[in-house]
């Protein structure tokens, strides 16, 4: 029994429903946090329709634009990027958005609006047209500056520690919601017939440790030498590899059944490729609310202050003694090289 199992609802409970019992918990809430997660989740059921049909030529495929990370564009991500930014401009709660498609900030026009939320809105995108799980990760905060103006760049770049929301959807064998607004993490699965999410993974626990590690070794020959000792140390210790090169599903599969999921500096992208504020955040939230840990090595995920919105840093997420073992392994490497 944890923490959290006083407000726990049974399993099969409706988000909707979900979302109105726990706003009761907070008895200054506005149901504005409410209202934008219902809008959250109503734009997942609409990119989840268009997901199931991706096999189908007009959605197959590159969109034939380079996003700002330089990467090529595909349908999805833009079909995905501009469903989920309608939802957010519509819903009137979000004032100013950081999408990883868009360069620039989106303001929503909503100046009333007191949320800032930072979207990976199609992440796997290398695993679209293969049928393998893809995601979409959402990070949501309270905006710092008053209302009645546009977000400021103070509203956009505000450490993770400040999230008053974040969670991911899972596209995969079923469509799931996870997500923790600070009251520990629930996971609510999609059923298409009736179009609602129920809640079928209360309180969500992560194991305090694992046999499963996820890191594109492909990369090895880059690794610094404590990264590659870790690695060395996951084999001796007969963990299995485990690499589907989407990270909400990396993520995902670890979170339930404990592992360590790894993207650390390499020559191709030295200050790692996943993005702060809309990757590694928002699962840095969610871990820490299950029990387990995110770093970049040395410092805790949530306290890296963003540079720019687009910012990359290397992430070391998962179990705790796995994650914790693998940054022993890091300051090992800094002992030898001083
Ligand atoms: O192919 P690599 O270098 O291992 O990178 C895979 C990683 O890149 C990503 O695809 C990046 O996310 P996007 O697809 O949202 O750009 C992650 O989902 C995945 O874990
Ligand atoms: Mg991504
Ligand atoms: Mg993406």
């Amino acid at each position: 029994m944890n923490q959290h199992d006083k407000l726990a609802l049974p399993v099969g409970t409706t988000l909707d429903r979900f979302i109105m019992r726990k706003q009761e918990d907070f008895p200054y809430a506005t149901g504005e946090l409410s209202q934008l997660l219902r809008d959250i989740a109503l734009a997942a059921k609409i990119v989840n329709r268009e997901i199931n049909r991706s096999g189908l030529i007009d959605i197959a495929g590159a969109y034939g634009n380079r996003n700002v990370q330089g990467e090529d564009q595909q349908k999805l991500d833009v079909i995905a990027n501009i469903r989920f930014i309608r939802a957010l401009r519509n819903g009137g709660e979000v004032c100013t958005i950081i999408s990883e498609e868009d360069e620039e900030v989106i303001q929503t026009g909503n100046v009333q609006g007191k949320y800032i939320v930072a979207i990976d809105p199609l992440d796997g995108s290398s695993n679209i047209d293969v049928n393998v799980s893809i995601g979409t990760i959402f990070s949501i905060y309270r905006r710092v500056s008053p209302t009645g103006t546009e977000g400021t760049m103070a509203d956009c770049l505000q450490t993770g520690t400040n999230q008053v929301a974040a969670g991911y959807v899972i596209y995969g064998s079923s469509t799931m919601m996870v997500y923790t607004t600070g009251n520990g993490v629930n996971g609510f699965t999609y059923e298409p017939s009736l179009g609602e999410f129920f809640l079928s993974h209360p309180q969500i626990v992560t194991p305090q440790s694992g046999a499963v590690y996820s890191v594109n070794e492909g990369s090895s020959n880059s690794f610094s030498s404590g990264m590659a000792a870790f690695v060395t140390y996951c084999k001796e210790a007969n963990y299995s590899a485990r690499y589907i090169g989407s990270l909400v599903a990396d993520f995902h599969r670890n979170l339930l059944k404990g592992g360590i999921y790894i993207y650390p500096p390499t020559s191709k992208s030295p200050n790692g490729k996943l993005r702060l504020m809309y990757e590694c955040n928002p699962l840095a939230f969610i871990v820490e609310q299950a029990g387990g840990k995110s770093s970049n090595g040395r410092t805790r995920t949530m306290e890296l202050r963003p540079e720019d919105m687009h910012a990359r840093c290397p992430l070391f997420i998962g179990s705790k003694e796995l994650v914790e073992k693998a940054e022993e392994f890091l300051a090992q490497e800094e002992v030898v090289e001083s």
